[in-house]
């Protein structure tokens, strides 16, 4: 298995910056492992969030021959039983911030979550791919803040005054979607 000195590597496979630069930054350097990245045009497939996963980490399997994680995230709206999903990106793409909003005009409800699925498979013949989700809701707010990331700009975590984008990154990270997978993912890697 490749290593950095004593350290595992364990290959994220994304094509989104952002996910990448959160995931440095939470994952950190207090584990056997070293994260190390693939920059890698990922398919978007249909369904449950699991199987999403579970297709995407196969896919990511198949070009590292070694432990690889891949995540997927939803930016489910309440008032619309969980849409768009999976497919936050093409409507984020789409209908900009601007639109993600309208689509909830005609609701009381602008409640929405956001979740954040790692998928973990050892690079071992026989392992299962492992699942591990982190979730936090929040309200989907008019844009507001830098708008480097997603759909920062419009999500306001609950509890809190000002949207994703607002904050700063150790900010969004002591309490995101990301966070709490990844935690999760750290816990087993342990
Ligand atoms: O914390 C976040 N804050 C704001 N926006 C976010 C966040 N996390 C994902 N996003 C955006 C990126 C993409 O528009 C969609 C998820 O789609 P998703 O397929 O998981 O991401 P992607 O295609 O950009 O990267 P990948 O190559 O890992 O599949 O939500
Ligand atoms: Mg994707």
């Amino acid at each position: 298995m490749a290593s950095v000195g004593a350290r595992k590597l364990l290959t994220f496979v994304t094509g989104n910056p952002g996910k990448l630069r959160e995931a440095i930054a939470i994952f950190g350097e207090d584990l056997p492992w070293k994260l190390v990245s693939v920059k890698l045009d990922l398919p978007e497939f249909q369904g449950e969030p699991d199987e999403i996963s579970i297709q995407k980490c196969k896919i990511a399997m198949e070009k590292v021959k070694g432990p690889v994680i891949i995540e997927d995230t939803c930016l489910c709206f309440n008032a619309l039983n969980g849409l768009p999903g999976p497919y936050i990106k093409w409507f984020l793409d789409k209908l900009g911030h601007d639109g993600l909003n309208k689509m909830l005009a005609g609701f009381e409800d602008k409640s929405a979550y956001a979740l954040c699925t790692f998928s973990f498979h050892s690079g071992k013949e026989g392992d299962e791919i492992m699942l591990f989700r982190g979730r936090i809701d929040g309200t989907i707010v008019p844009a507001a803040g830098d708008n480097k990331f997603g759909w920062d700009p419009i999500f306001k975590p609950i509890g809190y005054s000002r949207t994703f984008a607002e904050l700063d990154g150790d900010s969004k990270n002591a309490i995101s979607h990301r966070s709490k997978a990844l935690t999760l993912l750290k816990q087993h890697l342990q």
